[in-house]
């Protein structure tokens, strides 16, 4: 086998999916834990084979091309197979679970040349919460009145359980053992319908903002109290206090309001108030069919907020008058993903997932008490150490994408240099070019110098030193170089128009050969020893720059013209520390 192709299905098989209604899950397996852009478990004991990191990331479903953008360039990339025009050559298996597992399997296969292997979505839950209960130390936690108090699982009476998952709608599953497992009810008003509603009822236009907006508001506004039916006081008789919810929303009934009378804040409270309040009065009633003692609620509608858990806990606990638990799980929303990921280990004939299957079995999680995230806004309440990492996948990985450090720059593959034209030191390379130049014309299907430079920039840019081992590497060090100003160009024009015109403009600029003012790199090429030197390098510079900025535009942009944030963040780094123009 090719070895370039065994280190990447290595590689790859440490990846699992959970495509959801409304996030897509990632959980990978980084052998040395330097391209996990999220959360991760450090795994391994010492006495495991392989030690590592298990990394998470999300992405909304509705932006499936993030999530694409981040498997091609942190995963697939990062394990050092090339790939021509972003799609890799080999079909890969990866284990996914979720509805998308179906429903997104062909562009997958079409975008990344990832087959899916698919695993029910129940069967991971189940797995995901056994493995982290099994294996994860401070995993599980209740959540009543402020109190935060982890739970002891007992390895030998960690059953029979119910599992509620609060994803975009609700499962209930009654959970027997290992695989032994039942789906024994669920709702449709879930996280989804939260989100869904909220946007509706506040305007909002994310999750976190809707989350925000809840903290500040006060659902007593809308929603009609036991108190504000019977005149100030409890309904004693029946267990009911004068604060309890009669009714979520009712006093719109009778406020002669409009919706935009009321705070956005108050609505979101209620609306979280609401949607809490039912799962958990849903999930207490299962519980009792069954005789269930223990809950753990999982998804990730519940993300760690002290409200929602305490929402949920008390429903719980006000109904079975304290006999049953809520408990909440701090990789609450990775569940399936997990589930798919440790699935890998059943399949024993494979070689190359032995070491992968000792890691999970032997997984240890080396977990933080740091408690400073309480100062940070929004998931202010959210658990403790591991969940930073959790908070700084949202912000890292939705806004400031980067491909993580590789310890050596990705060279040019065209180190042959027979038959080559060259001006000032530089090969003049074939180009899969229609523009006019002097650059020979490539076959289509090959890899070219300016697909290197792409395919590469988003690791290269992030070197201050750049060994040069062939002449073709100068051209892809001035073309790295290039990208990052055409990048800079394109920052803030926020449509595939604009910035064309932006790129446009670019080239009509003059272009400088060695030796005139403005060639960014003196010295990198020798000085042109004629006038026709000189203007055939400038040609070529020219034809092979404009032919760089036609395929950096199909990358920075998405179809529908939208900047892809993938590449406009690299608008700001500074290639060789060259100041860009
Ligand atoms: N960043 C986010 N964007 C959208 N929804 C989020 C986000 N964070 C938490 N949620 C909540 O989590 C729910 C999705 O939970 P998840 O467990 O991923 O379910 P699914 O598998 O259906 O996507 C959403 O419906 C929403 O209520
Ligand atoms: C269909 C689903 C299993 C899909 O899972 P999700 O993407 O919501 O995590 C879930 O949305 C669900 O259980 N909905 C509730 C359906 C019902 O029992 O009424």
């Amino acid at each position: 086998m090719d070895p370039k192709n065994s280190r990447f299905s290595t590689q790859i098989s440490h990846l699992a999916l959970d495509i959801g209604g409304t996030l897509i899950k990632l959980v990978y397996f980084s052998p040395n834990g330097d391209n996990c852009e999220g959360g991760s478990i450090v795994v391994g004991n010492g006495c495991s084979v392989v030690q590592g990191r298990l990394c998470f990331a999300k992405f909304e479903t509705r932006k499936i091309d993030d999530c694409l953008d981040f498997i091609r360039f942190n995963i697939l990339q990062h394990s050092g197979v090339q790939h021509t025009n972003g799609t890799a050559r080999d079909k890969l298996s990866v284990k996914a679970t979720g509805g998308g597992a179906f429903k997104f399997a062909d562009l997958f296969k079409e975008k990344l040349g990832i087959v899916f292997d698919k695993e029910d979505e129940m069967h991971s839950l189940v797995c995901g919460v056994n493995f982290l209960l099994k294996t994860v130390p401070r995993e599980a936690f209740t959540y009543l009145d402020g109190q935060k108090e982890f739970v002891q699982i007992d390895h030998n009476d960690l059953y029979p359980y119910l599992l509620v998952n609060i994803g975009s709608g609700v499962s209930m599953i009654k959970v027997d053992g290992d695989g032994k497992y039942e789906r024994i009810s669920g709702t449709s008003l879930g996280g989804g319908t939260f989100l869904g509603l909220g946007k509706l009822l506040t305007n909002c236009k994310s999750f976190d903002e809707l989350l925000e907006l809840s903290h500040q508001g006060n659902n007593r506004v809308i929603d009609m109290l036991v108190g504000d039916i019977y005149g100030g006081t409890d309904y004693s008789k029946i267990g009911l206090s004068s604060t309890a919810i009669a009714s979520s929303f009712g006093k719109a009934i009778s406020d002669g309001k409009e919706l935009e009378d009321y705070q956005p804040e108050d609505v979101a409270r209620s609306l979280l108030r609401m949607i809490s309040n039912n799962i958990g009065q849903i999930a207490y009633l299962n519980a009792l069919r069954f005789g269930l003692k223990r809950i753990f609620f999982g998804g990730f509608f519940i993300r760690g907020l002290e409200y929602t858990m305490d929402t949920i806990s008390v429903a719980v606990h006000f109904w079975s008058r304290g006999e049953a638990k809520a408990m909440f799980l701090r990789h609450e929303g990775f569940l399936g993903a997990l589930g798919a990921f440790t699935s890998y280990k059943d399949q024993s004939h494979s070689t190359e997932l032995k070491p992968h299957h000792h890691t999970v079995e032997r997984a240890v999680l080396k977990c933080s008490d740091d408690d400073s995230f309480r100062h940070t806004p929004v998931t202010a309440n959210v658990n403790d150490g591991e969940a930073i990492e959790f908070r700084r996948l949202e912000t890292t990985v939705a806004t400031s994408p980067r491909i993580l450090h590789r310890n050596q720059v990705y060279h040019s593959s065209f180190v042959e240099e027979e038959g080559i034209t060259k001006a000032c030191g530089c090969p003049l390379l074939p180009l899969k070019s229609h523009i006019k130049g002097p650059a020979p014309v490539s076959e289509q299907d090959r890899t070219d110098i300016v697909d290197e430079a792409i395919t590469f920039f988003r690791a290269n840019v992030f070197f201050t030193n750049f060994p040069i081992k062939s002449p073709a590497d100068k051209l892809l060090i001035y073309l790295t170089f290039y990208i990052n100003v055409a990048l800079k160009r394109l920052e803030g024009c926020r449509t595939l128009a604009v910035g064309t015109k932006a790129i446009i403009n670019l080239g009509l600029e003059d272009i400088p050969v060695p030796g005139e003012t403005g060639f960014p790199f003196p010295g990198l090429f020798s000085l042109p020893s004629s006038q026709e030197e000189a203007d055939l390098f400038r040609n070529y510079l020219k034809q092979v720059r404009e032919e760089t900025s036609g395929r950096l535009l199909s990358v920075a942009y998405r179809a529908n013209g939208t900047p892809n944030k993938w590449w406009l963040a690299f608008a700001k780094r500074k290639f060789i520390n060259v100041v860009l123009l």
